[in-house]
């Protein structure tokens, strides 16, 4: 457990055990309950994308483990405003602290500040985080699929190729009844096999490896071709400059989510402007 997924795998796993110990599972089922109704996630992006444009998941993350803090002047609610503004079709917003100085408060700031739908950006491995995720106002989880690597839960034995499938798709199926999206994430075609076990349109590649923190776009186009048809392909991490947008639309790849580039921008929703024209 020494690469920096596994360290943030076994915090999330104390994080959870605190949480449920300070509000209890059938408190926070309750309160997704009351939350307010979730948006369209899914359609966003489709619906950008059959109008020929490209659908941008715009990130709010103040810092990332690979480049420490992006952004010292972090206003959630002012940035997803600039991004509503500058054209996007969804927000996503880290919630996790210890690594990415995020928080639910920010989840729920950017969401009152615009009509966008918004991915909780975490590490969710637990039925609980679903729950939870809903009650903080979120339209759509993540799933890293890296995460689920049975070396990763420790529970060897519970995989199905190499991934904790059962586990995956429990946390769809919760989300899925919660009225929520699911973005599952993949990095190689291992992981994008077990993926394609779930049933979401919403396929995430990330150009950047979680272990090593190299990033090449090369990840998402080598990919591409064993993505069956009906599925969403969206192109995760590295896009920084107009180029990278042209090369990936090129391969009909019309879907991003961005985060770093629009962070060190004064102005984040300019910045899409300007990168997406
Ligand atoms: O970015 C990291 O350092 C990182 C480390 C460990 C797990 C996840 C990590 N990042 C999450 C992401 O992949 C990005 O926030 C997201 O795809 C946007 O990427 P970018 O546009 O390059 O900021």
């Amino acid at each position: 457990m020494s690469d920096i997924l596994a360290r943030i795998l076994a915090t999330k796993g104390e994080e959870i055990a605190a949480a449920k110990k300070r509000e209890p599972l059938e408190a926070m089922r309750a309160a997704a309950e009351f939350a307010p109704p979730p948006r369209d996630f899914t359609g966003a992006i489709a619906s950008r994308i059959a109008a020929g444009q490209a659908a941008v998941i715009a990130e709010i993350k103040k810092a990332s483990p690979s480049k420490g803090v992006l952004r010292e002047d972090f206003r959630p609610a002012e940035i997803a405003a600039s991004y509503e503004r500058g054209g996007a079709a969804c927000l996503s917003v880290l919630t996790d602290r210890p690594f990415f100085q995020g928080s639910p408060d920010y989840l729920r700031e950017a969401r009152d500040a615009c009509s966008l739908p918004v991915l909780r950006k975490d590490f969710i491995i637990d039925p609980y985080q679903v729950y939870e995720a809903r009650a903080m106002g979120a339209d759509c989880i993540l799933l890293i699929v890296a995460a689920f690597a049975t070396a990763a839960t420790g529970r060897p034995g519970a995989g199905d190729k190499g991934f904790d499938l059962a586990t995956m798709r429990e946390l769809e199926s919760i989300a899925h009844t919660l009225g929520m999206a699911v973005l599952v994430e993949t990095h190689d075609s291992r992981e994008l096999d077990a993926a394609l076990a779930l049933t979401t349109p919403l396929i995430g590649i990330n150009n950047r490896n979680l272990r090593t923190f190299d990033v090449s776009l090369d990840t998402t186009l080598s990919l591409l071709p064993h993505i069956p048809a009906g599925r969403r392909i969206i192109t995760e991490s590295g896009i920084l400059a107009p180029e990278h947008v042209r090369l990936m639309r090129e391969h009909g790849v019309h879907a991003f989510l961005v985060g770093e580039a629009f962070m060190r921008a004064a102005d984040p929703g300019a910045e899409l402007a300007r990168l997406f024209a």
